[in-house]
């Protein structure tokens, strides 16, 4: 049988719910694990003084992991260097932001050698490699230079930047050319795959066919597949005693209140700063209303050795304050902000009781928590979801109310129509949406991807359309 290998930075095992510090991509996929059984390599997230490349292989909740302890310099380099301190920033159209620094380009390459070294002898013939995330852009360049001939995808879970930002960074050619030497490159949005085709078309003079684009002699299959959440298993969350507890506990400090709720990790791709900003221009435009709501922001903090982040963090602790301090009264705060994590039990028990739910990132690649808060509502009553229109999840949730997230003036109107809204128009707009993150779940987006990649080199004529989410995206 065919035996699927996925690879990612991180590798995060299911018990690590529990600590709530996951992001969308291991929620992912855990999930799409579980089910099909296989191995999943990564990062074990511990620093060593000296890589020894020795494999610590472990099963937790049905599923097998593969991790390898990375050294410091490689941490600095690799993970807060390249890939957090330069591809994040620039992919999410945030070049101010972005570093260039040679030593982080060797660091991702010695990475990205180290892996491969170390998931050779794990593969087998007949296996399937799916490797997840601009971390682990060269991979398959180093596998195919070890001799690797087995298929091999890759995802990328954030957006793809346009060809004028893309061109800002070193070498960049010699970066993404290295896509080629995969089987199949899937994205969240045709959007994205629009700029990945538009960028080799100028670059590198692509020629881009029915699902495929040849460059550099080579060709490979492309295709938006976008990822979706286990909607039943979130579903049942929200009733668990779990869940049950955390609602009772929200209740009660509600008092009667309707509650607004974000969550998202303390990223400034998130939008938190321009939230808290378009939250207050809300309390200022509604004096009547304002102390029948409050914001529940929960932003575990991420990536926190890295000075953008330690930057945002700092500008949210001077915003919330202002705003609590110009706000408050002796019985109410406008804004709870809570730096840390939650299982995510808990979050489908608080996502329940909150009249709104706040998801406005600036860009972001999909955003699971759209999809969770959607996943979570009681049907009789649902609650309202206001949503970047530059979150790729925009695309499938249209019954949203979608705004520009970087207008204070459009959140601010959306929060005030979304907790007016009348329950018929809620449960309206609820059951599309819901109709969505059912049917594009986590469930199709492996299998389409899986189904995209074992068929890649099918000829043409035999092969399933590479567009996985195309109809519903
Ligand atoms: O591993 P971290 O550095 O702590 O970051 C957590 C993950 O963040 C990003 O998630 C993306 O994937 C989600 C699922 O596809 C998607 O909904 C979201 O829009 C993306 O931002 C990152 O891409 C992952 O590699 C990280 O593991
Ligand atoms: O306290 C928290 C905050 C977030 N999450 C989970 O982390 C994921 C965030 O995924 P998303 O795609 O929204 O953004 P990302 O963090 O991957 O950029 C969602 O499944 C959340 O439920 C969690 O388990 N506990």
């Amino acid at each position: 049988m065919t035996r699927l290998i996925v690879v990612s930075n991180r590798v995060t095992p299911p018990t690590a719910d529990a600590t709530g510090s996951q992001g969308g991509l291991a929620v992912a996929i855990g999930e799409a694990l579980r089910e099909n059984g296989g191995v999943w390599f990564g990062w074990s997230g511990q620093r060593v003084p000296e890589f020894t490349g020795q494999v610590n292989l472990q099963r937790a909740g049905g599923v097998t992991t593969a991790t390898v302890d990375l050294e410091e310099q490689d941490v600095d380099e690799y993970y807060n260097g390249y890939a957090n301190k330069t591809l994040w920033p620039l992919f999410h159209y945030r070049i101010d932001l972005t570093e260039y620094d040679r030593s982080f380009d060797a660091g991702y390459a010695r990475v990205n050698q180290r892996f491969a070294d170390t998931l050779l002898p794990i593969i087998q013939p007949d296996d399937i490699i799916w490797v997840h995330d601009y971390h682990l852009i060269p991979l398959a360049r180093e596998l195919r230079a070890r001799g690797v001939t087995n298929r091999i995808g890759f995802f990328l879970h954030i957006p793809w930047p346009p060809m004028r930002l893309l061109a800002t960074l070193p070498r960049h050619k010699e970066l993404v050319s290295g896509l080629f030497d995969y089987d199949l490159v899937g994205f969240q949005t045709h959007e994205w795959l629009e700029a990945f085709c538009d960028y080799f078309q100028r670059e590198a003079d692509a020629e881009v066919g029915d699902g495929v684009m040849s460059a550099f002699g080579r060709t490979v299959r492309i295709g938006a597949f976008p990822i979706g959440i286990d909607a039943g298993a979130f579903k049942e969350a929200a009733k668990s005693a779990e869940a049950l507890a955390a609602r009772e506990r929200m209740r009660e400090s509600i008092a009667g209140r309707q509650m607004i709720v974000g969550v998202d990790r303390l990223d400034y791709s998130k939008g938190l700063e321009e939230r808290f900003l378009g939250y207050e221009r809300f309390l200022a435009d509604n004096p009547e209303r304002c102390q029948e709501v409050f914001l529940l922001q929960i932003a575990p903090p991420t990536r926190s050795e890295i000075g953008s982040y330690q930057e945002i963090r700092n500008k949210l602790d001077a915003l919330s304050g202002r705003i609590n301090g110009a706000y408050a009264e002796v019985d109410w705060v406008p804004l709870r902000y809570v730096n840390r994590g939650y299982p995510r039990a808990v979050l489908a028990g608080i996502y329940r009781t909150a009249r709104l739910g706040l998801v406005t990132p600036l860009r972001d690649g999909m955003n699971l928590v759209a999809k969770e808060y959607v996943a979570a509502q009681d049907p009789a009553d649902p609650g309202v979801l206001v949503l970047s229109q530059f979150a790729g999840a925009a695309l499938q949730m249209p019954e949203a109310l979608l705004v520009n997230p970087f207008s204070q003036e459009e959140i601010a109107e959306a929060i005030a129509e979304g907790l007016g809204m009348r329950k018929a128009e809620r449960i309206r707009r609820w059951e599309a949406l819901m109709h969505n993150v059912e049917s594009c779940d986590v469930r199709r987006w492996r299998d389409d991807f899986v189904a995209a990649l074992e068929a890649a080199r099918l000829p043409v004529a035999m092969r399933p359309p590479a567009n996985g989410g195309q109809a519903a995206a």
